[in-house]
Parts: C-alpha cells; structure tokens; sequence
C-alpha cells in the first residue's frame, strides 16, 4: 500500500506507518506522475486536487484533506472516478476560535475598547462559527449571527448579512469559499457593501482570503483616511491570491499571519486523526493508533493564578475609579490566553519575515502552538475556574 502524505501532516508516520508505506510530498509540487501506483492521498489546502492532477492515478481509492476547506478539491471528479474522499470536518475549528479571540484581545487592549459593550458578528455559523459563538457567549460578549443556511429558533436569532455588517462592531468571518449557489461568499465584503461598515469597526478573516475583495478593501481603506475617518482595524490571517498577499494591504493591518489560524498542534494533529480513522474503516483495518498518545504535553502545562487577580477590578487612580475594561491590560484571563499563544508572535513573523521567506516557508516552519486546553490552570476564584473551564482550560 503506497500511501502519499503532504509533508506539512503531523504524525503521518505515527498513525500511518502500519498500513502502508508512507511517502511524503511538498503540496504545491506534486504532479500527475507522482500519484502512479498511489492507493491513498492526503493532501493540504495548497494542493489542487483535480482532474489534471488525478490524470496517471491508476490505484487510488481514497484522498483525504487534512483540512475543513475543500475548495481545492474537485469532488465531482473524484466521484466519476469511484475514489472515496473525506476532509476534516471540524479538526481546527478550536484552534480558529481561540486565534480569533486572541486577536480581538489584543484589538481591545491596543485600542482599549471595552469589549463587554461592543456587538460581534460572526458571519458562518458551522464548526468554527459555533465554537466562537460559545466562547464569545462565556466571556459575555453580545453576538450577531449571519448564515442563509440555518434557521431561526426561540434561542437563536440569525440576521441578514447586510444588517449584520451594519450594526457589527466587529466582524469575524467564517464561511467557506464558494462561488455558487444561493449565497455565494466569494467577495461578500466587497465594493457595494463596504461602506456599510461602522466607522469603528473592527474586522477579522480568518475564513479564505478570497471572501473579502483585497482591492477594494484597500481602496475603502485608503479613501477612509482621505475622508479623515477613523482606521477600520484589521486582523487579516487569510488573503486573496495566497500566497501572494496584496503587499500594499499589510501596512493597514494591526495583526497579519499566513493562514495559520487553525495551526494549533491539536488541530493539525486532529485531521491527521480523522483521515487516518477514514482509511481505516475504507481498507476494513482496525484503528488501533490514537492522537492521545503522541501529543506531548505543553512547554508550559501548568499555572497558578493568585487569589486577587479579578476579571472585572476597578482600579483607583488619583482617587478616580479608571474606566473597566472586560480586557484590561491586567485581566487574568487575556494573560493566561497570551501566555499560551500571543498572535503577535506570528504578526512580526510575518511583517519581517515575508520577504525574506515566502508565505509557504512561514507556514512550513510554523513554531509549535498550543490550545487552552493544554494548560492545567490551578484558579482560587470559582467563578473564573468556571469560566475558565467553559473556555476549555483544564482546571486543578
Ligand atoms: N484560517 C485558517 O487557518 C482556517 C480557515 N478555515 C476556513 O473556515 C471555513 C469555515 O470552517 P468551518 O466552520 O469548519 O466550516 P463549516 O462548513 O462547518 O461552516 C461554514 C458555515 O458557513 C455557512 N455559510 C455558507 N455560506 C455562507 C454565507 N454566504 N454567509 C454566511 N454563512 C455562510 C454555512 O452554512 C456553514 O454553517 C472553512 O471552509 C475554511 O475555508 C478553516 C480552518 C482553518
Ligand atoms: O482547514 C482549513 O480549511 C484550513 O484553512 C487549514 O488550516 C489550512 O491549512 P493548510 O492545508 O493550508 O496547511
């Protein structure tokens, strides 16, 4: 059994080892010749897996992407050609929303908004969309929620995306990219629509690039300051053409990053998982490996936070009560969140580094991040051990 693996897959060798022999691949350079005598592919976001690419495939039953996205699967042809095909619904979705709010706490902190006032749209309410709503609902932050595909119910109300982008003062997207159908998102922020925006807002991609119109964005940006309203604050992870980024939209970022924000170590390793799960009951084997054995544990594992540290403190100053924000600067929560994983770690990465490298080597050489919860946290306070806990922290 020859089993072609992405070289950016972790623990292929671990899980895979024992079905087949396992050769590796980088995804932009796999060719048509590559895939004789191949019965199982597993592939990234960056390989193009179609019918050019599927031309010599004369053994291949299964091909698996270790990714939510499938946009670069062309499944009608995989269908015509009887190979079973999965992705990996869900594997980082964690990952996803804990960047997103990583990023929004550093926004609030660099801009001091007080979070706890502000209304957050997530547009795309599927496995990403879903956990942030939760997290966001646990740090009490209010939530316009934008998908055509679900329903309201007493619980949950969805609104229009127009009313959403409207009335947001932070937007978050999480759609897939399609340009089909009844609510394509291919440029659903676009020229028409951006000026819709509130003049504070702050919005964050971490979808596929494709889904905001870069050169518009930039031209609203640019006429945005000639009109001498305030900077939309931008947190961009994913960009249009990647990995070629529209270089004159980087310097009116607050955070960039090269499309890592389901780069957890638990998220990578999770679609490794799932696919190999997938070959398993394919091929009629027993799925004996299991992630939990190879995830070594965290650099930092464990922390205490003191008695004192309060969520919400009101701080005398000169003998004035300072304005509270939800994410003070001293907040336990933003420290121990930033503590794990600082999302401006891979902002400078990428403004210092993307010349030099390239937006593949970034992404190739990304350092080992972990999720919230890798951390065991001992917490005094049982209110923020709850919260906390909600959040996905282990708590002594
Ligand atoms: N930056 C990164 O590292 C990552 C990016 N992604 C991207 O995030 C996307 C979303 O991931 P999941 O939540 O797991 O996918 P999902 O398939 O579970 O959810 C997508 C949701 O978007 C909704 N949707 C579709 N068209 C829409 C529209 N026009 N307006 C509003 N909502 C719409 C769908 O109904 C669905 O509920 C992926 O397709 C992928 O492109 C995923 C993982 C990592
Ligand atoms: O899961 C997805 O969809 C993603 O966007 C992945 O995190 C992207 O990772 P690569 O496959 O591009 O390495």
């Amino acid at each position: 059994m020859r089993i072609l693996i992405d070289e950016n897959i972790p623990y292929a060798e671990a899980f895979f080892a024992d079905i087949g022999t396992v050769v590796r691949f980088s995804g932009r350079s796999l060719q048509a010749s590559d895939l004789v005598d191949a019965d199982v592919l597993l592939v990234r976001s960056i390989t193009k897996v179609n019918a050019s690419l599927l031309s010599q495939a004369n053994s291949l039953k299964f091909v698996g992407t270790a990714t939510i996205g499938e946009d670069h699967i062309d499944k009608a042809e995989l269908s015509k050609r009887g190979i079973a095909f999965s992705s990996a619904p869900g594997c980082n979705a964690n990952s996803v929303a804990e960047f997103v709010i990583n990023a929004l706490f550093v926004l609030a902190e660099k801009y001091q908004i007080d979070v706890s006032n502000k209304k957050m749209a997530i547009i795309g309410l599927g496995n990403i969309g879903q956990n942030l709503h939760h997290k966001l609902t646990v740090l009490g932050i209010e939530t316009l929620l934008c998908d055509p595909f679900k329903s309201s119910t007493p619980e949950k109300t969805y609104v229009d995306f127009e009313y959403a982008i409207a009335n947001a003062d932070i937007i978050t997207f999480h759609t897939p990219l399609t340009s089909t159908g009844t609510h394509p998102t291919h440029h659903l922020l676009n020229a028409n629509n951006l000026t819709l925006l509130k003049d504070n807002v702050c919005l964050i991609n971490a979808s596929r690039g494709e889904v905001i119109d870069n050169t518009a964005l930039l031209e609203h940006i640019t006429q945005r300051s000639l009109s001498g309203k305030p900077n939309i604050k931008l947190v961009l992870d994913v960009w249009e053409g990647e990995p070629n980024p529209l270089q004159a939209l980087i310097p009116h970022c607050d955070l960039t990053s090269a499309h890592i924000a389901g780069y957890s170590l638990e998220g990578k390793a999770t679609g490794t998982e799932m696919l190999y799960k997938n070959v398993c009951q394919l091929l009629n084997v027993a799925a004996t490996a299991q992630l939990k054995d190879f995830l070594p544990e965290a650099a930092i594992s464990s922390i205490t936070l003191n008695k004192d540290s309060n969520v919400n403190k009101h701080e005398t100053v000169n003998n004035e009560v300072s304005k509270t924000f939800t994410i003070a600067p001293n907040n336990p929560l933003k420290t121990l969140i930033h503590t794990v994983y600082d999302v401006r770690r891979d902002d400078s990465l990428f403004r210092n580094l993307l010349n030099e490298h390239s937006f593949d080597w970034l992404r190739k050489n990304y350092p080992i991040r972990r999720e919230w919860s890798s951390i065991s946290v001992n917490c005094q306070q049982p209110e923020l051990a709850e919260q906390l806990s909600s959040l996905g922290f282990h708590i002594k």
